[in-house]
């Protein structure tokens, strides 16, 4: 099992390795694949072997940092024929053309346009090749670590909004979240955005239950004991990715279908007491962009007086933007839905079945006629009148009395 999406050794800052892990291939294959070129880096997101808004925009630029290294080091290369090495000016019109290419990869999530508007205004005042590199370099390592430490931060700062609210409320119980979607270490550098918020709550719950269990402490308080992950067709992100997350970290948890929510809410024996998904677009309003299917869970958690949060980094806020209206839905190809990628096992066991080199196989199997047409948006956009928290490296930003966000200290 590896929870590690990206693997960058910076050890050598003028000879970095790139490898992401091919995420088409969880939870049963650990298989990760080299990033040489910007080329490279559209790929993977593209067909989605990486994915998750964070990790997107890690890629996307790490993939250009391991580009221009290749421009100077390996000058027979493929991609050199695109640059004059002896025109930098040539040069850097062909890279942000280059870039141009690799933000069409995934239309939806800011992140990755955001850090491309980051890179252009470093390439821009660069003055040479070695320069670019040199700045690219310091960028993509700042843009990784910031990124684990912001998401620790709103771990930290989601679970203690919810448990200091639970336990004003008078609750002192233990209770249960949902989620969508993949928003761990697989979407990111690594704990992960609303999946960060589930990490910190259980680790708040075992220091509890150690301080109970040591008579340290008699009193009681909310402590989170189950994760109720959606399943997230079509790309299943949620049983693939997430229910991968929590199975390694041992959280108790249980898979359940996107259809089955309420049904879930309303017979579950643990109160459910919050949902935390992530978003790949929150824009000035706060309306919502994120996975298909976070828009019914926001109806639902409103329809049964459940916390709804939002968990983002600032990394993830169109501030140009003002409402959902005017978000770009990425469509996916309708083979995406009608086919479900998987791994082949044995029907009488469940026992993996191995090719020659005993490696598991991967497959699809058709699930819908082939002459009907489907939509397949990836995304949904949820208004902000169905959002109660939106939870930050900055904080836990809730609505004012006029029932609006105020996000300028984010813009
Ligand atoms: C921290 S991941 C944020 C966001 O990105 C995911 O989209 P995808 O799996 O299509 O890349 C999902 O919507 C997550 O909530």
């Amino acid at each position: 099992m590896s929870l590690e999406a990206i693997c960058f050794d910076r050890s050598n800052s003028e000879r970095i390795s790139v490898k992401v892990l091919n995420q088409l291939l969880l939870p049963y294959t650990t298989k990760y694949i080299p990033i040489h070129t910007i080329d490279d880096g559209y790929s993977v997101i593209k067909n989605m072997q990486v994915r998750g808004a964070p990790a997107i925009a890690i890629v996307g630029s790490l993939s250009v940092l391991a580009e221009i290294q290749l421009l100077e080091y390996n000058s027979s290369s493929s991609v050199t024929k695109l640059y004059n090495l002896e025109n930098w000016e040539f040069t850097k019109r062909a890279l942000n053309d280059k870039l141009d290419f690799l933000l069409s990869s995934r239309p939806t999530a800011v992140n990755l346009s955001n850090s491309l508007v980051e890179i252009k205004k470093i390439l821009k005042s660069s003055t040479e090749l070695q320069h670019f590199d040199r700045d690219m370099y310091s960028y993509v390592c700042q843009l990784i670590d910031e990124d684990l430490a912001n998401n620790m931060k709103m771990g930290d700062n989601g679970a203690k909004y919810l448990t200091d609210m639970l336990k004003n409320d008078g609750f002192e119980e233990e209770f249960a979240v949902l989620t969508i979607c993949n928003t761990g270490s697989l979407a990111t550098s690594g704990y992960g955005t609303a999946l960060g918020v589930i990490r910190s709550l259980w680790k708040d719950s075992l220091a509890k239950a150690r301080k109970t269990s040591s008579g340290l402490d008699s009193k009681r308080y909310p402590k989170m004991n189950h994760v109720f992950p959606l399943e997230t067709r079509p790309y299943n992100q949620g049983s693939r990715l997430t229910a991968y997350e929590l199975v390694y970290e041992k959280i108790p948890s249980t898979l359940i279908t996107d259809s089955s929510i309420a049904y879930k809410i309303r017979t579950s024996p643990i109160p459910i007491k919050a949902a935390f998904v992530g978003a790949d677009r929150i824009v000035r309003n706060g309306d919502t962009a994120n996975k298909i299917g976070t828009l019914q869970l926001a109806v639902i958690c409103k329809q049964f007086k459940i916390k709804f949060f939002v968990v983002a980094p600032k990394t993830t806020i169109d501030n140009v933007t003002e409402t959902g209206d005017d978000i770009i839905v990425e469509e996916r190809k309708p083979e995406e839905f009608k086919l479900v990628t998987g791994t082949v096992v044995d029907p009488e066991d469940g026992s993996l079945v191995l090719n020659g080199s005993g490696e598991p196989i991967s497959g699809k199997v058709g699930i819908a006629p082939p002459g009907i047409d489907v939509w397949n948006p990836a995304f949904d956009v949820t208004p902000h009148e169905f959002i109660d928290g939106i939870v930050t490296e900055e904080g836990v930003f809730t609505k004012n009395s006029h029932g609006e966000f105020e996000l300028q200290s984010l813009f």
